[in-house]
């Protein structure tokens, strides 16, 4: 399952469903609450004991009445903890058909939950549309100290489906769910910010709407690339030529772990362009990589106008200087695909007239800090904590940020969105069993740069070069695992690669695809 949906999305999807009667709103509650006890099994087998169940008030809620009664129909002593009391035709219904003891949420007491095993938190689902106060949020954390595992139905009630943030007043409750179990289909709210963070184990189990009709714009995560990666007969001039800029002496460590990884990843031919005063430097540090010297914008020109040239990288340990300006301007007017990363993306933050010769064939790769000095108003309204209404994610922003500019946008993190100027987006989502902490190292991101601007050299289409540079990355720290260094990604690649082309060729399954349980 790759699709990645909204609330909305998903509220659509039900609907349809529901309104052309292939199912009915209780035949999915009862489908989903039968899904959260099969997933408590399959988690913890065997356990059984005390649970404590908290609904609120709309069909999250309704889920919980269901998982109440399944509950206790396995043996489960269960009590149910309602924050309101059931205000949807099918939560009202669930209600009704639940027989055992049912409170207020605000009388629960400490004594209530001495001893359980589970907490259920049916409080709020995808309908969460204003922010929690502490009666909400309080009673989970007080669970938890109480030693209950908490099982979040859908996603743990105060975070965003649509976002990922939390929408909470008077602080939130510390860490995540230790079981989130979702319908169909994983929500944005499951993998951006800290909805990634907080959703503990993560199962999404079916409830019967996997044939219905998708709307427009899912977005989707980006999975293992296949044999499309690996390289066809051909010299090396068939597999592109990636020239990498550099700063100056003293600073080429950057562009030398970019160039390094355009070349591990199968560029024919990688050459590192930089000042002639860090010529030396540069040559006692690299053999493949060839190198040239280039002390002004106009010594790129005749580089530049060989069609053998394919892709360029600039960014990193680049340089500020009005001469880089220059060379970066020579770059957009050629048109070449490109990688723009690090001092690139703040000198185009600086200079608007630079920033009019963006074009489609380019790939954005900021951090959080370059994304906010390229799209200041973008930043500023993704950091707002969501108030009422709909949230303004990292989805939203990266694809307001590639439709202003032009291009294809990769902003990173272990939730990295890569959009196109035409609205598609992807995540790369690291987490669960494909969570790499170890790539928070100086010089990931030029590592990364690198990679993207050798997959552009071999010839493949930005958005593409942009996902599979996000896996590849991804895979390569999880290969080497801790201890991680930047230059280690680069030497990891070759396993990586291995490993796909021998899954691809194996069972034609891939086995490192990036699903989202
Ligand atoms: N969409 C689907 O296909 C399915 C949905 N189901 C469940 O239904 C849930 C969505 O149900 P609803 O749309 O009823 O939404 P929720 O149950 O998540 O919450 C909505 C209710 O809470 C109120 N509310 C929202 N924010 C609040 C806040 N901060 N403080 C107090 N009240 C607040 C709303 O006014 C509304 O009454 C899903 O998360 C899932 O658990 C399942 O039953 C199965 C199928
Ligand atoms: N916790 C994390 N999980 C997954 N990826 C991460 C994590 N922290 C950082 N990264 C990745 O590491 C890279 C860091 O890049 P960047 O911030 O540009 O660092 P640098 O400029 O030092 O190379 C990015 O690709 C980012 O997505
Ligand atoms: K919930």
């Amino acid at each position: 399952m790759t699709e990645l949906l909204t609330s909305a999305q998903m509220r659509a999807i039900e609907t349809a469903a529901i309104s052309a009667g292939r199912v009915t709103g209780l035949a999915l509650m009862e489908r989903a609450g039968q899904g959260v006890v099969d997933a408590i099994q399959t988690t913890w087998p065997g356990l059984c004991g005390r649970a404590v169940v908290f609904c609120g008030p709309g069909n999250n809620g309704g889920d919980g009445y269901v998982i109440a009664r399944l509950l206790q129909a396995q043996g489960w002593q269960v009590a149910i903890f309602a924050l309101a009391p059931p205000a949807t035709p099918d939560a009202i219904a669930m209600a009704a058909a639940w027989e055992g003891p049912s409170r207020p949420l605000a009388d629960l007491a400490a004594a209530d939950l001495q001893g359980a095993a589970l907490c259920i938190d049916a409080l709020f689902g995808t309908g969460l549309q204003r922010p929690i106060g502490p009666e909400v949020w309080q009673p989970l954390a007080l669970a938890r100290r109480a030693g209950a595992r908490i099982v979040a139905v859908d996603i743990l009630s105060g975070l965003c489906a649509d976002s990922g943030q939390v929408r909470s007043l008077g602080g939130y409750l510390d860490g995540p769910a230790d079981l989130t179990v979702s319908f169909e289909w994983a929500k944005l709210g499951h993998v951006l910010a800290e909805g990634g963070q907080r959703r503990g184990a993560f199962r999404v189990v079916p409830i019967g709407l996997s044939e219905e009709p998708h709307p427009d714009g899912v977005v989707r995560l980006v999975t293992a690339p296949g044999a499309e990666l690996d390289k066809a007969q051909g010299h090396k001039f068939s597999h592109g030529h990636l020239l990498v800029l550099s700063g100056g002496p003293g600073k080429g460590g950057a562009a030398r772990l970019a160039a390094r990884a355009g070349l591990r990843i199968g560029a024919g031919l990688v050459t590192l362009g930089c000042p002639p005063a860090a010529m030396a430097e540069n040559a006692t540090r690299m053999d493949a990589v060839m190198l040239t010297p280039l002390a002004h914008a106009g010594d790129m020109v005749s580089l530049l106008a060989d069609a053998r040239l394919t892709a360029l990288c600039l960014g990193p340990g680049f340089g500020l200087g009005a001469g880089q300006a220059a060379k970066l301007a020579a770059t957009l007017r050629a048109r070449k695909p490109a990688v723009l990363d690090a001092d690139a993306l703040t000198l185009l933050s600086r200079d608007p007239e630079v920033r009019a010769l963006l074009h489609d064939q380019l790939v954005l790769t900021p951090h959080g800090g370059e994304f906010a000095r390229l799209v200041p108003d973008l930043a500023a309204q993704m950091a707002n904590p969501p108030g009422r209404g709909p949230a303004f994610s990292k989805v939203d922003a990266v694809r307001a940020a590639a439709a202003r500019l032009g291009v294809v946008v990769l902003l990173k993190g272990p939730d990295t969105v890569i959009a196109t100027p035409g609205g598609q987006v992807q995540v790369h989502a690291a987490l669960g069993d494909r969570a790499a902490p170890w790539l928070a190292t100086a010089g990931a991101g030029d590592v990364l740069a690198g990679i993207i601007a050798g997959l552009l050299a071999r010839g493949f289409r930005p958005d593409r070069a942009a996902a599979m540079g996000a896996w590849l990355h991804v895979s390569a720290a999880r290969n080497f695992g801790p201890g991680l260094i930047a230059e280690d990604l680069t030497e990891a690649l070759p396993a990586v690669l291995r490993g796909l082309f021998q899954a691809e060729a194996g069972a034609g399954v891939s086995a490192s695809s990036n699903p989202p349980a």
